[in-house]
């Protein structure tokens, strides 16, 4: 792949930091576990734009190929882990960028939830919407105290799709899945914790890697192939759900998005964001 062939590697203590200029996610290998640590770090919130998306993808590629014994994914801001969906890919979209930044969406999904790597989700601060669907694509979640989690889209005037749902599904039982997407609720910490959206609490993102590393670890004396292919035997319904549908899914956004409704409805949820940066 060109861009493995574009790979600078760095030496930090025991980990091999893998990156390239200007990429706005990071892979860093543990020489003594195997396990890949990648980290967002779009400032000033993670929102998932076009660019991110695309390093995400291509990191989750590598992750795969170098044979890591798993993956972490966290964010290099310290109370964000990701605002979801960067809301101007959305407001007065350009026609072909709009398309390109919902199939990069897709294929992150793709790759992620049917990652044949034990996967983990270091969680270090809030993860609404597209943060909790990145979350919520792993097997385990370690959580930060006193942030919060959830899919909010029906708060912003949106709707989640088939599979944001299906991850989150994978997660929480039907009835509390179903009941939080209606609402639109963001839970905080302590209560994902509750309802089992969260696995554990860490004080530290640290203590939060840590907590992931020993969940993959637990694979350590489990054959590899046959731990694959059960995870993807679970996931595979909802992955090729997704795969037999993507265009129909793609032109069914790009409706829904262009609709003047949403339109000013995201520019409301837009201005009000700013409004409360600013105070
Ligand atoms: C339309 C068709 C269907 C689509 C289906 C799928 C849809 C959506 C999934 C999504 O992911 S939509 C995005 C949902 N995300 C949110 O609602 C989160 C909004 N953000 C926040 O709640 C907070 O920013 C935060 C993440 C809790 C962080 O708070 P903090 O106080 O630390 O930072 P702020 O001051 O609020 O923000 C700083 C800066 O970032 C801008 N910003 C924040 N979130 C977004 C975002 N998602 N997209 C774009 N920009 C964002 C915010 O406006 C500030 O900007 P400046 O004023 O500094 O320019």
């Amino acid at each position: 792949m060109l861009r493995s062939s574009l790979l600078t590697l760095t030496r930090i203590g025991s980990n091999r930091l893998m990156s390239t200029a200007a990429k706005l996610t990071t892979v860093e290998v543990n020489d003594k576990t195997g396990i890949a640590t990648l980290t967002m770090c779009r400032p000033p919130v993670n929102g998932l734009n076009l660019e991110l998306l695309k390093d995400l993808s291509q990191s989750i590629d590598e992750i795969e190929s170098n044979k890591s014994r798993g993956l972490i994914l966290t964010s290099s801001n310290p109370t964000i882990f990701s605002a979801g969906l960067d809301i101007l890919e959305m407001y007065k979209p350009d026609k072909e960028r709009i398309r390109a930044f919902w199939t990069s969406l897709q294929d992150v999904w793709l790759a992620l939830y049917g990652s044949s790597v034990p996967t983990a989700a270091a969680i270090n601060g809030h993860s609404p919407a597209g943060g909790c669907l990145l979350a919520t694509s792993c097997e385990y979640r370690v959580m930060l105290p006193k942030f919060t989690i959830g899919l909010n889209e029906t708060q912003l005037g949106i709707v989640a799709p088939k599979w944001f749902m299906s991850s989150f599904l994978s997660v929480l039982p039907r009835r509390i899945a179903e009941r939080a997407l209606n609402q639109g609720r963001m839970f905080t910490t302590e209560e994902a914790l509750q309802v089992g959206l969260i696995d554990e609490v860490a004080n530290t993102k640290e203590e939060a890697i840590e907590k992931c590393s020993a969940f993959i670890g637990s694979f350590a004396k489990v054959n590899p192939l046959a731990r694959a292919l059960t995870k993807q035997q679970f996931r595979a319904a909802d992955l090729q759900q997704l795969e037999n549908e993507r265009v129909q899914d793609l032109e069914k956004f790009l409706f829904f998005v262009n609709q003047p409704a949403v339109q000013k409805g995201l520019g409301l949820y837009l201005e009000s964001l700013k409004k409360k940066a600013k105070n």
